[in-house]
């Protein structure tokens, strides 16, 4: 979920700095409501547990692959790609960046530390993720950059010390007559991940777009021009994991999300009522349709709702990549969606009033698509 950084005029605590002191117990703001704890494991022999898809993009063209995705969109809101095209060292780059900057010394993360009072504008390495101060804090801290368009990429505010996260090299070649002079540079790891999900994203919007029957470009034009965040989350070992949540349950609130973890496990998707795991998947990324996608399609296609759990153990890391449409941009449903049998399901909306009622709310669940309901 995109951080919102607003709130907390005083920089909250870090959860990785009360797992490294080794506090005995949950602190309170930690633990959560009965309802919303994470349940027991269930013995995997004992119940059918739905998997959740996965597609091989390397036949994209071919009819299945479309079928699949659409299936997958249609029941579950979210699902796991390979065969995608981006090669397997820029993912294992991008954790590596990731794990690489949470386990430096505090005083050196603490140097990127998200501004507070710039609120949800904020960029940088923070832990509280709504304004509210009596909602239950969540388990996890984050570093989170702002990655497109480029005019937002102030790779100033990304960390220096982590070797290859950001490199800027500049060489100046001088010709024979001095009076050539050539840039250039290196791709550092998050423009290259940066660059190589807009164009993942923006090849599955044109799959979805397609098994809607709708112009293949219909999505990414309605959502406008692509503001892309990339959140790197660290859930670290807890004290409790029972009491606790690394991460609310909620929909992303842009139009795709594109995720990848390392090999610890904590993800959890909501199918028919039940939270079902999404294993890690080396290779794979995991695809995660957000609200904006539901309102476009008609409520054809659901944003899925996720949740992340943590364990006593083991740290974990996550990478998500927000596609997401500029706040200016009005978002409809596609006219082409809707006809008696599928009446108009949402108001339409400006994608910043949806954001800031998001921030103001907080998640929950699918509380804020569902504020746009139109009563049938
Ligand atoms: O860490 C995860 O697996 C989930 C992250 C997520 O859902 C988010 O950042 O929106
Ligand atoms: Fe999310």
């Amino acid at each position: 979920m995109e951080p919102a950084a607003a709130a907390a005029a005083v920089a909250p605590p870090r959860v990785q700095a009360l797992a490294d002191a080794g506090v005995p117990l949950l602190p309170p703001q930690y633990v959560q409501p009965p309802d919303l704890r994470p349940l027991p494991p269930t013995d995997p022999s004992s119940v059918s547990v739905p998997v959740l898809p996965v597609v091989d993009l390397s036949a994209a063209g071919a009819a299945g692959v479309g079928d699949a995705v659409a299936r997958a969109c249609a029941e579950w809101g979210a699902f796991h790609v390979v065969g995608h095209g981006v090669r397997r060292g820029l993912l294992d780059a991008m954790r590596g960046a990731g794990r690489a900057f949470f386990g430096s010394p505090m005083e050196e993360k603490l140097r990127f530390a998200c501004d507070p009072a710039r609120g949800a504008a904020a960029e940088g390495y923070g832990s509280r993720m709504l304004a509210n101060d009596d909602s239950v804090l969540d388990w996890r801290d984050y570093f989170d950059h702002h990655t497109l368009p480029e005019s937002r990429r102030n790779p100033n505010h990304w960390p220096d010390f982590v070797p290859g996260y950001r490199v800027i090299l500049r060489a100046y070649v001088k010709g024979l007559m001095e009076c050539c002079c050539i840039i250039a540079s290196i791709l550092d790891t998050v423009v290259e991940y940066s660059n190589s999900m807009k164009d993942l994203a923006q090849k599955l919007l044109r799959i979805i777009s397609g098994t809607l029957n709708v112009p293949p470009t219909y999505i990414e034009e309605a959502v406008g021009e692509v503001y892309q965040n990339i959140t790197v989350s660290y859930y670290s070992p807890c004290p409790q994991p029972d009491l606790a949540l690394g991460l609310q349950s909620h929909s992303d609130m842009g139009a795709i999300t594109l995720l990848i973890q390392d090999d610890v496990g904590g993800l959890e998707v909501l199918k028919d009522g039940m939270w079902i795991p999404v294993p890690p998947l080396p290779d794979g990324i995991l695809v995660i349709l957000a609200d904006q996608t539901e309102i476009i399609s008609n409520g054809r296609y659901k944003s899925a709702v996720h949740r992340a759990i943590v364990n006593a153990d083991r740290a974990r890391l996550s990478v998500a990549t927000f596609y997401d449409p500029p706040r200016s941009q009005k978002i409809c449903t596609a006219p082409q969606l809707v006809c008696k049998e599928y009446p108009q399901k949402y108001r339409d909306v400006i994608y910043g009033d949806y954001v800031s009622s998001w921030y103001s709310k907080g998640p929950e669940g699918k509380r804020n698509i569902d504020a746009l309901l139109i009563e049938q």
